[in-house]
């Protein structure tokens, strides 16, 4: 496969919560990572997190990822940035020691590398004072988690070269995030000036008893939550306007902010009572769940959302979701055929992929139409090895699926890993006729199997019509190759009446 991301070796300076990110979304993006981190755990730490990034990704996307890039854990700061093409500072929030940290990368990093720093609120122009080469510092402020948010916050100082930023950004987007480039520097950005306001205003009301960390984080998720996952500020309360939109909104709103509805600029004093009464309600609202485990169900929730917002606007996708779409469609168009052997008296297997909570039904295992969904994506697999391929299609050319037939024979579970075997049953210049077999868990399962009659069709006159000698050729190695297997007991069963009329016109 060709390269994912124009950077193929990547430093990460710090290992924990962040730099763990960092380090898994790089190497999921098949980016070789080094890693420097004096903390004695480190490789624990990151292994841990790493695990959950994978998960996560095995239940976001079916596209076929890059092979994943090779993680090196470093005895020095020197040996991990040797060679880097972006080094990310991810160090504790103190000013002195990111300065310290960034002067020893600027002093051993090719010339050519990137230098991204993840603080949540220092000014680039700050970090930047004194270094040798400010020009390529700039902040890459992600959210957490790293792996599964795909927001960057890009802030040049002014000394960073434009060229950096436009870099950075080139970066990023290549990798499936979004790097958003901030006009003008101020501390905390954008997102953590917003972050801060809620974040000060939510301690007022623990300290003041209007209510505890549940009821505060229920009022977030049950409402006003789910809204910013999908529109943000702006575009809700433009809707919230009514017909006439922001501007009676505003009219209506604006002047309660001069209301004492607030205490924003007021800092809550952190005391021991206040630390204790907080950390005492948030264990009992964890409710015995470590952070691990919590960090999973995060995972699987986002991973929830952002697959919802990549089926809005009729499957054209929304915000982050759009943003998955289009990544997807990149690995796809990169992914080629298969690596399969295409002579061999055996189904092919053409997919794996896993059950994703968003394919989970009311029953808690894998809704019925996400069969066809598999079977439907295996299909495409077999396209792409034939040839018919993302070009193909937009040359005017296609198979479409005319008659279906599934076979639901067991359960699938959220997060079992899936795999789809493939068995020519016929063809002829036009009609392709294939056996699918779908298997779950480690002890492969049969779930499912789905037989399906695909035509040959010209798109835009909307008609069958027979395939290429080039598709054909191809198509014709699997059926000879296929033609001595046993034919499924199962196949045949009401399929190819439709295929067989529209055939012969
Ligand atoms: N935790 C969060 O939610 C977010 C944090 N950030 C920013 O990311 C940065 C890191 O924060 P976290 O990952 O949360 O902190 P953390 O405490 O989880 O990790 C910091 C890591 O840096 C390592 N470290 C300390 N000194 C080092 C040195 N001289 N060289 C290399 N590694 C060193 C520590 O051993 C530790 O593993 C901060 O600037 C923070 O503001 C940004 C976005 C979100
Ligand atoms: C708390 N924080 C300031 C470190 C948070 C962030 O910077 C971003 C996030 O992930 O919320």
């Amino acid at each position: 496969m060709s390269a994912l991301s124009p950077i193929s070796r990547a430093a990460c300076i710090g290992g924990g919560v962040i730099g763990g990110g960092w380090i898994a979304r790089f190497l999921l993006a098949g980016i070789d990572v080094k890693v420097f981190d004096p903390h004695p755990e480190a490789e624990r730490i990151v292994a841990e997190v790493l695990a959950n990034a994978e998960r996560a990704y095995g239940l976001l996307t079916g596209a076929p990822l890059p092979k994943r890039g090779r993680l090196t854990f470093c005895a020095s700061l020197a040996e991990a940035v040797a060679g880097a093409e972006w080094v990310q500072e991810s160090v504790p929030e103190r000013l002195d020691l990111k300065r310290r940290v960034l002067a020893e990368i600027d002093a051993a990093a090719p010339a050519g590398a990137l230098i991204g720093s993840s603080t949540s609120g220092l000014k680039p122009s700050e970090l930047q004072a004194g270094l040798a080469h400010p020009g390529r510092l700039f902040v890459a402020h992600p959210y957490n988690p790293v792996y599964l948010l795909p927001l960057v916050e890009i802030v040049g100082g002014v000394e960073t070269a434009p060229e950096t930023i436009e870099r950075a950004k080139t970066v990023l987007d290549a990798i499936g995030m979004k790097g958003v480039v901030i006009a003008r520097e101020i501390e905390a950005f954008v997102g953590d000036r917003l972050l801060e306001a809620l974040w000060r205003e939510a301690l007022w009301l623990i300290k003041d008893d209007i209510c505890d960390v549940e009821t505060l984080d229920d009022v977030i998720r049950y409402s006003f939550g789910l809204r910013w996952a999908q529109m943000g500020l702006f575009q809700t309360y433009r809707i919230a306007g009514g017909e006439a939109g922001m501007r009676h909104f505003l009219a209506q709103f604006g002047p309660c902010l001069q209301w004492p509805w607030t205490k924003l600029t007021d800092v809550v004093d952190l005391d021991e009572a206040l630390v204790e009464k907080i950390g005492a309600q948030s264990d009992a609202q964890a409710g015995g769940l470590s952070i691990r485990e919590l960090e999973r169900i995060r995972d699987e929730n986002l991973v929830g959302i952002v697959q919802a917002l990549k089926a809005s606007r009729g499957g054209e996708g929304w915000g982050a979701g759009q943003l998955l779409r289009e990544f997807e469609q990149r690995l796809w168009a990169q992914a080629g055929a298969p690596p399969v052997a295409v002579d061999r008296a055996a189904p092919l297997e053409l997919l794996e992929t896993r059950v994703s909570p968003a394919w989970l039904d009311y029953n808690g295992h894998m809704t019925e139409f996400r069969y066809l969904h598999v079977f439907g994506d295996t299909t495409d697999a077999l396209l792409r090895l034939i040839g018919v391929d993302l070009a193909y299609v937009e040359g005017g050319h296609s198979y479409y699926t005319v008659e279906t037939h599934l076979r639901h024979l067991d359960e699938a579970k959220l997060g079992e890993a899936l795999m789809c075997t493939t068995q020519i049953l016929g063809t002829d210049e036009k009609r392709l006729h294939v056996f699918h077999r779908l298997f779950a868990g480690p002890e492969r399962r049969e779930v499912a199997t789905g037989e399906h009659m695909l035509l040959h069709v010209d798109s835009k006159a909307g008609r069958a019509c027979p395939a290429p000698a080039s598709i054909l050729a191809k198509l014709n190695v699997l059926a000879a190759a296929h033609a001595g297997l046993p034919r499924p007991a199962e196949a045949g069963r009401a399929v190819g009446a439709k295929a067989r009329a529209a055939a012969a016109e």
